[in-house]
């Protein structure tokens, strides 16, 4: 078996949703296919109306094939600090023509200020590891672990784009939506994350290669890059704008800076993905400036580097959960 689904970017590439059918009669919600969480959650009925702010609600009591698993609850806290909570029912959800009959569809009750404020986001679909699903007494299994028996192949990739939509596909590779090679990395799974080492990184056509490992997740949840803090300053050295704002909360430059450099992340084997310096102008840092957020920014935070979105819509990524290792290629 296999699926293929469409995923769209909202605006700044702020995040990419895709459309999932949840129940019967199908329920249509926009979903966030998230990488670096292992939670399926939805808005839902069960929400107190100040919650909701136009999100699409899924509504167990209107699908004949929902059933409520008793006793059980859910809470997960994101790395920005939002956060949601709420039962946990079992019913059948569909993604670009792939079904699980037994997804374990864990409904709302309670969501945090930024999932209200996202007004076109009605969940997340965690295809991180299920040993960090945070449904209580037992985890449950993700979408990608309920299917991968039945798929062709243990894999599904992701192919963003900037500022247009892109595709997610699940069961295989479409060998026309990338060049050159695939290069795999290993995989280590065991804090629930897709969790790599990059062997080093370039700034710029010019620039050498510094050789050294970058131990991070591939998180297609998360927006920005977040790397450490050296490989932050050898970056934006080379931009004649740029600063650390501390009023901004990070690096900014102006958008236009012709001196931007592209930046390089080592995948293995000498293979380089090419991140464009048009990418790392992340958003204008209000409507009246001429500089930009960037795009990439410490993880000092954090405590591992997190290729968000601004890598991962520079590359064609496979996640092979079969062989735990991640396939990098250009496109
Ligand atoms: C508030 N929203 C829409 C979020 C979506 C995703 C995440 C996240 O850390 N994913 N790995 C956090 C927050």
């Amino acid at each position: 078996d296999r699926g293929s689904v469409q995923n769209s970017p909202k605006s700044y590439d702020v995040e990419y949703l895709m459309p999932v059918s949840l129940g019967t009669p199908a329920q249509q919600l926009n979903l966030d296919l998230d990488t670096g969480s292992s939670d399926f959650w939805v808005f839902s009925t069960l929400l107190k109306e100040s919650m909701i702010n136009g999100q699409t609600l899924y509504d167990p009591n209107a699908s004949t094939t929902a059933d409520k698993m008793e006793g059980y609850s859910w809470k997960i806290t994101y790395g920005d600090q939002s956060y949601s909570s709420g039962d946990v029912y079992v019913d059948t959800v569909t993604i670009g023509d792939l079904t699980v009959s037994t997804q374990a569809v864990e409904a709302a009750r309670e969501v945090s200020e930024e999932f209200t404020a996202d007004s076109d986001n009605d969940g997340l679909v965690g295809l991180g590891f299920g040993i960090i699903n945070t449904v209580m007494p037992y985890k449950q299994k993700t979408f990608f672990e309920k299917a991968m028996p039945g798929l062709d192949s243990p894999v599904f990739t992701a192919d963003l784009k900037s500022g247009a939509p892109g595709r997610y596909n699940f069961g295989y590779i479409d060998n026309g939506a990338y060049t050159g090679n695939i290069t795999y990395v290993p995989v280590n799974s065991s804090d629930g994350f897709w969790s790599w080492v990059s062997p080093g990184f370039q700034v710029g056509t010019t620039g050498s290669f510094n050789s050294t490992r970058i131990h991070g997740i591939a998180d297609t949840g998360t927006t920005l890059l977040l790397l450490p803090e050296g490989v932050c300053e050898a970056f934006y050295g080379r931009i004649a704008s740029a600063k650390y704002d501390a009023s901004q909360g990070g690096y900014t430059f102006e958008c236009n800076d012709s001196t931007t450099p592209d930046f390089y992340f080592g995948t293995g084997n000498g293979q380089m993905i090419r991140i464009p310096g048009s990418y790392l102008a992340y958003s204008k840092i209000d409507t009246s400036s001429l500089r930009c957020f960037g795009g990439m920014q410490s993880d000092s935070g954090v405590g591992f580097t997190i290729w968000g979105d601004i890598a991962l819509k520079a590359a064609f990524i496979v996640f092979d959960q079969g062989s735990e290792r991640l396939g990098w290629a250009e496109k």
